[in-house]
């Protein structure tokens, strides 16, 4: 996976070489997917299907779920405990295309974004930056930060009180977070929500995070209040571990857990 650098920028070419990305001249034998810069944005694109993967923070879904989604009345914002006054400071550990991290943001969560695929990283800060340019969606994304990293080694730093690296907006003064949001890829897709062939490919490039049970323990002792794990409805529990509640949504779940302590 690369990027094809016609009509990229330089600082854009920069960027992906950074992320450890290759830049292309032409496709490669065999390539099924690839990134490249067009209709003013970064985009994944399959071989042979019309759809393409961007971030859209402005348009689109996002801001159709923006205005008609329900608002704190949706089960991401039950499950994240938005009440009142109250607003969680969350650190949402795998970001994929941040549309979860979005919505809680939307509705006035600081949310630290993690990510550790470079392509999903790439087509994040591609939108971050473009809603960063739109005077209602910039307070919203104003918001939200981004961590190119694992979420054990970058959970860790945190939980040592280390440094981390951020891509986008500076750091929070203390990184304390209420809640921790975990969603990684499921690897059953019998289980998994049903989703566009975009998406599918998206899926594809990023993987199964065959791995993501070990990110419940050290999520529990990061969090003050609670760790959500988003499943589908139907997929068994993250690590066989049972959750200490449990948010119901239509094709997916939301498992809460209550932290653990540090020592
Ligand atoms: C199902 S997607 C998340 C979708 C996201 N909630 C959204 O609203 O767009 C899962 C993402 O988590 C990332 N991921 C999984 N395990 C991770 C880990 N240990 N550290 C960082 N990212 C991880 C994957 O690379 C993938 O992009």
């Amino acid at each position: 996976m690369g990027l094809l650098q016609a009509g990229a920028s330089p600082e854009l070419c920069e960027e992906i070489v950074a992320l450890g990305l290759p830049l292309w001249n032409e496709l490669p034998e065999g390539a099924a997917h690839y990134l490249c810069w067009q209709n003013e944005r970064l985009e994944l694109v399959t071989i042979g299907e019309k759809g393409t993967v961007a971030v859209d923070f402005v348009g689109g879904a996002a801001a159709h779920r923006r205005q008609f989604g329900g608002g704190r009345g949706q089960p991401v914002a039950k499950a994240v405990g938005i009440k009142g006054e109250y607003v969680p400071r969350v650190l949402d550990a795998t970001a994929g295309l941040g549309r979860d991290a979005f919505v809680l943001a939307s509705l006035g969560c600081e949310v630290t974004l993690i990510e550790r695929s470079p392509v999903a990283v790439a087509l994040l800060l591609d939108g971050l930056r473009r809603a960063q340019a739109d005077a209602a969606i910039g307070k919203i994304v104003g918001r939200m930060r981004l961590v190119f990293g694992d979420g054990h080694q970058e959970l860790a730093k945190f939980l040592a009180g280390q440094g981390v690296i951020y891509l986008f907006n500076p750091p929070l003064a203390s990184p304390e977070f209420d809640v921790v949001f975990l969603d990684p890829m499921f690897p059953d897709p019998t289980k998994r929500a049903k989703s566009k062939k975009e998406m599918a490919a998206f899926q594809t490039v990023i993987g199964d995070d065959p791995d993501a049970n070990d990110l419940l323990f050290p999520a529990r002792q990061m969090a003050k209040k609670r760790v959500i794990v988003k499943r589908p409805r139907i997929a068994p529990v993250m690590a066989g571990v049972k959750p200490d509640f449990v948010f119901g949504g239509e094709s997916t779940r939301f498992d809460g857990y209550l932290p653990l302590s540090r020592g």
